[in-house]
């Protein structure tokens, strides 16, 4: 028998409008407010009438100490019930249209909300003199369907959310072993069930007070089972309540292992191989109840002295399938079988970990009941925001077990009812408002009303009941008129009535033997027919049983695949739970990265305003230090300028002084005149000071290195030094540093060996005419060449260059440059020129004595002839140095 699946009023998924039409309802939203604890407590909440209540500032909460304002709110919800109402009157009102609809095949969601200590739990359970919403719920249960329970294990949880409907001889075979043999063998400690019923309160206890209540209106000719799970959501992790502990005669009882939530072929979640119990009475159930509230986690707190530390799941489904006509058995068709479900959940109450207190195990189990209640509003507040805004947002029911196991219900599937429960005590004002405010939205929020789920018996089905109800009548009244079960085969028309009148009735006698041999011949053939229809119905029957092993090792074959798919599947689950559980992590660190880096942003960004500040303060500074270094600047140079003009103004005076020393006319002088057998007449002229420059590459040559380009040399004036002949000066060259950047640079330090000590290099060029005079200059040591070379360089350490030439008045001039060769730092040579020597040569005759040579006014020494003096330089005497100072010598 394949499996039966659950039945349900399906309705379009999404809804893009807001959802005011017929077919869908409000999420109803019930308040329900605890009686104070001690009367005298002053407390923030009133109930204004049976639907409203009004929240009012309390100074002791947080709000007012930050605003210092009261505050009085009022809320709206389907009923109001004050603190006086009755278990009793809250279950007629919430609850018992929700066991009313699970019987008529409709899904339903009920749930408590409310910050901790509120009274969920004793909503929800209750005590047994005091009953909550889940006993009552089973007692009406039971009180409705008592005589329309079908056997015990007709149906069978296919751990796949749905349900396998067994042959009455395979729910014998459960029922043996499951019920009877387990109640012959010897207990064991892990048998919880037997533990339970020692100690359940509800149990055999003679003062529960059951509810009377039943709902009359159940479908007919249907047969119910009950079934009930427990589950809890403890950190995010589902747990069942019910399962069997394994125990162990070392380490006691296993832990439990945590389920995983799975979509069946529909689409509907469910908790996967979640122990799912079939009940027959209300006092099977509360075992199950006190069973599972055992495991629950509860601890005592602050707050609350059994404070519940999960959200606690309770579902009661109902299965329902039509009977035969006889109402004997269940019609096995699948489409004849629906399946409801009413979860009754008791959430764990929100807090606010300041005021519980709580450390340790009790704060992560805070922290995870506050992000699971976070998820329910966030998914509830996005739902409304699409069915209010038209939009199609994500609802992110994954983001939490509760909301992930009961999307179902939010995208329509069935009734959504919450109790709020409200502690009305001033201090939990601050938690209330939230509470509240939430339980008023959800009210916006419309879920799609589930179909009546189809009790109406379809049409081919009711004609066929029909049918069968006629055959049925049709053999009562057979049975009626005492005919016996109807005959098969025949012999026909009766025997004639044949009376023997006498013994020698003849007549009648051959009439008889004729009739019973007829009927004899009538018998056989019968006979042979019942034979021959006996061997074909054996032969049937036989085939039969044959496809019947054959079907029952096929599906047997098909058991053995499917457990090996759901050995699969459970893997995969499992596989599929730890890459969420990766994925979460990774979204988790995600968003710590994310937030990381926004904070470094915000940082670097702040960073950079301080530096663009920094910076621009800076620049203003730097802008008004320059101006202020400008002025400095303008101020010190004002103050230069005029002391250089001062000095230069000084220096004029002094210059106009030696100006006119210099011009005033000397002294008339003989002029001397010597005469030789050609007459020359030698200038030698001195240089004092002053820049002394090459003009041409014939007045001076620079010997560079080999592979370096002759320069033009520019000697910036040294100190004066005396040299040579008497009173006159020779430059000494520029140290590197002060010579500028043409001219080569001279390697003062560099020791010459003594062989060129003295040398001359005597140049002089092709073309020059040997004059053969007195008054050429007279060189020691030399080395004559015709053209300069860098190796000759080399040798001499003085330089002379003969140049000839006529002059404008028609003589014959010889002029002598001469020099230092001083090595360059680059390894060449440089030629500092000191002196020059000019030979002019007359005919004899034209020579004029020059006796009109301007002197010097202030010049009263004795005036002597140069030819004197040359006389003297040429044989190369080292005249005694003068004592005239050099501007009188430089006058010769
Ligand atoms: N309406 C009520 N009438 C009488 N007593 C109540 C009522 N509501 C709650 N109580 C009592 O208040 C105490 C705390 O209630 P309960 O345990 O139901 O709170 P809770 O909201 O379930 O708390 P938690 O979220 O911490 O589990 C219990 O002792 C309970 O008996």
């Amino acid at each position: 028998m394949p499996p039966v699946r659950q039945q349900r009023g399906k309705t379009p998924r999404k809804k893009t409008k807001s959802a005011t039409t017929d077919n869908s309802d409000p999420v109803e939203v019930y308040c329900r407010v605890k009686p104070l604890d001690n009367p005298g407590d002053s407390t923030c909440l009133t109930v204004i009438d049976n639907t409203t209540v009004k929240l009012t500032t309390s100074e002791c909460s947080v709000s007012y100490a930050r605003t210092g304002q009261i505050k009085e709110v009022e809320y709206k919800f389907q009923h109001v019930f004050d603190e006086y109402c009755r278990q009793q009157d809250l279950f007629n009102r919430v609850a018992y249209p929700m066991v009313d609809d699970l019987l008529h095949g409709k899904n339903g969601l009920l749930f408590t909300y409310g910050i901790t200590s509120s009274g969920k739990t004793f909503t929800m359970t209750g005590s047994p003199k005091d009953q909550g919403i889940i006993p009552r719920s089973l007692d009406v249960l039971f009180n409705s369907i008592g005589g329309y329970q079908s056997k015990k294990y007709i149906f069978k949880p296919d751990r796949m959310n749905g349900f396998d409907v067994q042959t009455e001889a395979d729910a014998m075979m459960d029922r043996q072993k499951k019920d009877i043999l387990p109640g012959l063998t010897p207990k064991t400690p892990g048998s919880n069930r037997n533990n339970a019923r020692e100690k359940n309160d509800f149990v055999g206890d003679n003062d529960r007070i059951a509810d009377t209540g039943r709902i009359d209106d159940i479908p007919q000719g249907y047969t119910f089972a009950v079934f009930v799970s427990y589950v809890e959501i403890y950190n995010s992790y589902v747990y069942d309540l019910l399962e069997e502990l394994q125990y162990d005669p070392i380490t006691g009882y296993k832990a439990p292992q945590s389920k995983f939530l799975r979509a069946d072929c529909k689409d509907n979640m469910y908790v996967m191989n979640c122990t799912e119990i079939e009940i027959k009475s209300p006092n099977e159930a509360f075992e199950i109840i006190y069973r599972g509230q055992k495991r629950r986690k509860v601890a005592h707190t602050a707050l609350n002295a059994e404070s519940s530390r999960s959200h606690s799941v309770f579902t009661i489904r109902v299965v329902q399938a039509p009977l035969d006509p006889y109402s004997q058995e269940v019609i096995q068709e699948n489409d004849r079988v629906c399946i409801s479900q009413l979860s009754l959940v008791d959430l764990a109450g929100s807090e606010r970990v300041t005021r519980t207190q709580n450390k340790g195990d009790r704060l992560k189990e805070a922290g995870s009941i506050n992000q699971t209640l976070m998820s329910l509003r966030s998914c509830l507040e996005i739902l409304r925001e699409n069915q209010k805004y038209g939009v199609d947002k994500k609802v992110p029911y994954r983001d939490s077990k509760l909301t992930h196991l009961f999307k179902n219900y939010f995208d329509g599937d069935g009734r959504v009812r919450m109790v709020v429960c409200v502690n009305p005590k001033s201090e939990e004002y601050d938690e209330s408002v939230h509470v509240m405010n939430f339980a008023e939205m959800s009210q916006e929020i419309m879920v799609q009303r589930s179909a009546q789920v189809k009790f109406e018996v379809p049409r081919r089905i009711e004609e066929e009941r029909m049918r069968e109800e006629e055959v049925f009548e049709q053999d009562r009244q057979w049975q009626q008129q005492n005919i016996g079960p109807r005959m098969v085969y025949t012999f026909g028309e009766e025997l004639p009535n044949m009376e023997l009148i006498d013994y020698s009735d003849e007549n009648t006698i051959r009439r008889l033997i004729e009739r019973l041999c007829e009927r004899d011949i009538q018998r056989q053939a019968l006979l042979i027919d019942f034979e021959k229809h006996g061997l074909k119905i054996r032969s049937l029957i036989v085939e039969l049983m044959e496809e019947n092993e054959a079907l029952e090792a096929a599906n047997n074959e098909y058991r053995k695949s499917s457990s090996l798919l759901e050995t699969r599947c459970t893997s995969l689950e499992s596989k599929m739970s730890t890459l969420q559980y990766q994925l979460d992590e990774t979204h988790r660190s995600r968003r710590e990265f994310e937030a990381k880096l926004k904070d470094k942003d915000f940082k670097i960004r702040q960073e950079q305003n301080e530096k663009e500040r920094l910076k621009d303060l800076f620049n203003q500074r730097i802008e008004m230090n320059n101006i202020h270094w400008e002025e400095n600047l303008d101020k010190e140079k004002r103050k230069i300028e005029r002391q250089l003009g001062a000095e230069l103004e000084e220096k004029e005076k002094k210059f106009n002084m030696m100006k006119e020393v210099l011009e005033k006319p000397t002294p008339a002088a003989k002029p001397r005149t010597f005469k030789t057998p050609a007459t020359s007449t030698k200038t030698r002229t001195y240089t004092t000071g002053g820049l002394y420059s090459a003009r041409s590459e014939s007045d001076v040559s620079s010997v560079g290195l080999p592979n370096t380009r002759s320069r033009t040399a520019t000697c910036a004036p040294q100190s004066a030094r005396p040299w040579g002949y008497g009173g006159g000066t020779r430059q000494i060259p520029s140290t590197p540093s002060a010579t500028p950047r043409s001219i080569p640079q001279l390697n003062l330090r560099r020791r010459r060996s003594k062989s060129t000590d003295g040398t001359w290099l005597d140049h002089k060029p092709r073309g020059n005419l040997n004059l053969d005079t007195v008054l050429q200059p007279t060189l020691k040591k030399k080395k004559s060449v015709t053209k300069l070379e860098a190796k000759d360089t080399k040798v001499a350490s003085k330089y002379m260059l003969t140049h000839q030439d006529v002059g404008s008045d028609g003589e014959f001039q010889t002029r002598y440059y001469k020099g230092e060769v001083i090595p360059t730092s680059g390894g060449g040579a440089s030629v500092v020129f000191n002196d020059v020597e000019i030979h002019k040569q007359k005919e004899p005759g034209t020579r004029k004595r020059r006796s009109s040579c301007p002197q010097p006014s202030d010049f009263d020494g004795e005036w002597t002839d140069p030819e004197d003096r040359c006389a003297i330089a040429i044989e190369g005497h080292k005249r005694k140095r003068s004592n005239q100072s050099p501007e009188l010598i430089s006058r010769v």
